[in-house]
């Protein structure tokens, strides 16, 4: 599904934060992205979301290479992708439901169909009944899983995390591990940038290591 060919990524007047890089994700693979601060975890997933382009090398998905794709068709190749934040980036001052409808506003979807879906998004994350809550007056938790609710909503093939428990404790990091082991076992292809060895090691999956750019470890 995602393969990465000779991969590099120089940011304007920068260096090299991503270098040389290939490896491959099957369809259906769950696999984990780490490495120290800086290694570059966050731009390998952004080049993924199209948020950046790469310098060198081609980034296909599935047999598309997105980093040349022209500007008019960067949305319909971003629905591929459901990406989630550390931060969630969600709107405060729009209620849960409001948040998890923006993908599928955009999209131009008509409003029974938007009913129907966020509530099966907020169903799949445990938060039906706190559609018209704001944010703001959820736990930790419950607001990543917002975040998660957003990124699905639009069924997207992919779902890329960058750090998603890392200010979550142990207890919420798990059950968000498992929200996401949960959509891989209906398919999704998941990729998560991670810190937290701890959890990697825990959890039997594939593990690419960045250091300084460079993909030094690719197994699981
Ligand atoms: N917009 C940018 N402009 C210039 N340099 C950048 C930009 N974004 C990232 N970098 C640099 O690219 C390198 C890789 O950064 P990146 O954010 O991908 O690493 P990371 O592994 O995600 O780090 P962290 O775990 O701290 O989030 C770093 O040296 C960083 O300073």
């Amino acid at each position: 599904m995602l393969q990465f060919i000779n991969v590099s990524k120089r940011y304007p007047g920068g260096a090299d934060a991503l270098k040389n890089v290939n490896f491959e994700l099957e369809k259906g693979e769950m696999a984990f992205l780490t490495g120290h601060s800086g290694a570059g975890k966050s731009t390998l997933l952004k080049l993924i979301a199209i948020l950046e382009r790469s310098t060198q090398g081609q980034v296909m998905l599935d047999n598309q290479n997105i980093g040349r794709l022209s500007k008019r068709l960067v949305p319909y190749a971003r629905r591929k992708i459901g990406m989630i934040f550390q931060d969630h980036r969600l709107l405060h001052d729009r209620t849960v439901f409001d948040n998890v409808a923006l993908p599928l506003i955009i999209a131009g979807l008509d409003r029974h169909e938007i009913q129907r879906r966020v509530r099966a998004a907020l169903d799949k994350v445990n938060l039906l009944g706190k559609e018209k809550r704001y944010p703001i007056t959820l736990s930790g938790g419950e607001q990543q899983r917002i975040g998660i609710a957003r990124a699905v909503v639009n069924r997207p093939p992919m779902i890329l995390a960058d750090e998603p428990t890392g200010n979550l404790d142990p207890a919420l990091s798990e059950e968000i591990m498992q929200l996401f082991e949960q959509f891989n076992q209906v398919g999704v292809t998941v990729l998560v940038a991670t810190h937290d060895i701890a959890l990697i090691e825990r959890m039997n999956y594939r593990t690419l290591v960045l250091s300084q750019g460079e993909i030094v470890s690719n197994h699981g």
